[in-house]
């Protein structure tokens, strides 16, 4: 029978639509109907994952977040041996040896750095070491070339050694079991030498995060070419946000900037899509009659469009976009508002995805050298100078003034200024907190 012509069975159940998938509940918000700094960035972190780990040759990990803890199978030095060219030696055998009163020990061989010997030192002997070279067992100092004649069957010695002198011992610098390298530390210069000295040739990192970075805006200009009117400026943020993911270890393709049209930024980001663990844009986020990042991006995900209590970066997206849910964070157009959205939100992002601990700036204090006025209700991020007197003693100056177009200002900064949105005034001489902005971590 046809089956629109059949009855429906009585005990079968009705096909439930899976429901229509959705961010989380978005945090609270306040009286004003911000949501504070910290909620938002705990909401962000919440929606993006560490990518996935893999294996990667030593030298081709540099940067890159070690997600293993390594402990050493060795000891270093891995056994005890000659700090200088010279001779091995019973230290007592030089007893008294000094100038004016030498001693002569006979010389049974020459040991070079890479052999190896159990053969004890006989009392009342010597033999020629190089610097790094075994000590032989007996042996407890070695006699340096330049106290003694250099002989060849016999030395003459002119100074006494101790027992241990010019001895590196087993294990004084590493020792097996210990812990070289932590879960979550980016990997250094320094670590890669540390690793290969104890033999390790791999290790398991995340990859570095592949971040697109697109401004919005009709009225940008790319650097290099002229301005088509004077109303025209020039895209510093995507530059700007490149420059900050680079420099926290992602693989940034800058995309450049794209006018306000609806159809254009739809089509560039789902272009994006393909290569992106997370997309970066700016611009368009506000109440504006063009701000069209607002109004398209539902279309192309799930999204989250917010004003958080902080001055600068008050209005902020979120999305996981594309059927692949990539994450994507849109700040706003105002350079600096662009930039400390960056360090609020992005950089945690970013460090995230790569697996590196820990994932904020840690707060530092410093002496505020004059009175600073902030927003009561928003925290405030003012640009700071701060410098270290000689007993480390931090000091803090606000560079210029609060407005969000001030990259003259950035640029001379090393800090943000951070101020609870309960404070309004700093006097001078107090503490605040400050995020050190070109501190390696
Ligand atoms: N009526 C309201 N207007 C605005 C509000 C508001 O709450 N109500 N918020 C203000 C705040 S706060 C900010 S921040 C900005 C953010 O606006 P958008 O994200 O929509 O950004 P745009 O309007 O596109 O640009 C703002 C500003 O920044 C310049 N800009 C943009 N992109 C770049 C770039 N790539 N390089 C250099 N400069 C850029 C742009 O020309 C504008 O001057 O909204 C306020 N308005
Ligand atoms: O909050 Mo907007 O980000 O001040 O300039």
């Amino acid at each position: 029978m046809a089956l629109f012509g059949r009855r429906k069975k009585k005990d079968e159940a009705p096909v439930e639509e899976p429901p229509a998938p959705t961010l989380p509940p978005a945090p609270p918000v306040d009286a004003a109907g911000l949501r504070s700094m910290e909620d938002h960035r705990a909401y962000l972190l919440e929606q993006v994952e560490q990518l996935p780990a893999f294996g990667q040759l030593l030298l081709d990990a540099l940067d890159l977040s070690i997600c293993e803890d390594i402990e050493s199978d060795v000891d270093l030095p891995g056994f005890d041996n000659a700090a200088m060219d010279g001779y091995a030696v019973h230290a007592e055998d030089t007893a008294g040896a000094a100038e004016d009163s030498p001693t002569t020990l006979a010389v049974v061989g020459e040991i070079a750095a890479g052999d190896w010997s159990e053969e004890p030192l006989p009392p009342g002997t010597a033999v020629k070491i190089m610097t790094g070279a075994p000590v032989p067992p007996g042996a407890d100092a070695v006699v340096p070339y330049e106290q003694t004649d250099r002989g060849s069957e016999d030395v003459v010695i002119t100074a006494a050694v101790r027992p241990g002198q010019h001895i590196r011992r087993r294990g004084e610098d590493v020792s097996e079991g210990d812990l070289m390298m932590r879960t979550g530390e980016r990997i250094g210069p320094r670590h890669i030498g540390l690793l290969a000295a104890i033999g390790v040739d791999k290790v398991m990192v995340r990859p570095r995060p592949r971040v697109v970075v697109l401004a919005t805006g009709s009225e940008l200009a790319e650097p290099g070419l002229p301005l088509r009117n004077p109303a025209q400026l020039y895209d510093s943020n995507s530059y700007l946000l490149a420059a900050a993911a680079r420099a926290e270890g992602a693989q940034v393709f800058r995309v450049g900037s794209v006018g306000d049209d609806a159809e254009a930024i739809r089509q560039t980001i789902s272009d994006q899509l393909v290569r992106a663990d997370l997309i970066i844009t700016t611009g368009g986020v506000s109440q504006g009659d063009y701000d069209l990042v607002k109004s398209v991006m539902p279309e192309l995900g799930l999204t989250d469009f917010c004003q958080v209590a902080m001055q600068p970066g008050k209005p902020q997206g979120f999305g996981l976009i594309g059927e692949d849910r990539v994450p994507m964070i849109m700040l706003p157009g105002n350079p600096v508002s662009a930039y400390v959205s960056f360090e609020a939100f992005v950089r945690p992002v970013i460090r995230k995805l790569m697996g590196l601990e820990p994932l904020f700036r840690p707060p530092v204090r410093a002496i505020a050298t004059h009175l600073i006025r902030s927003t009561p209700g928003r925290k405030q991020f003012a640009r700071g100078l701060v410098t270290t007197d000689p007993g480390g003693r931090r000091s803090v100056t606000a560079v210029g003034g609060h407005g969000s177009h001030l990259v003259s200002n950035m640029a001379r900064s090393n800090a943000l200024i951070v101020l609870d949105p309960d404070v309004d005034v700093v006097p001078a001489g107090s503490p605040v907190e400050v995020w050190l902005l070109d501190e390696p971590s």
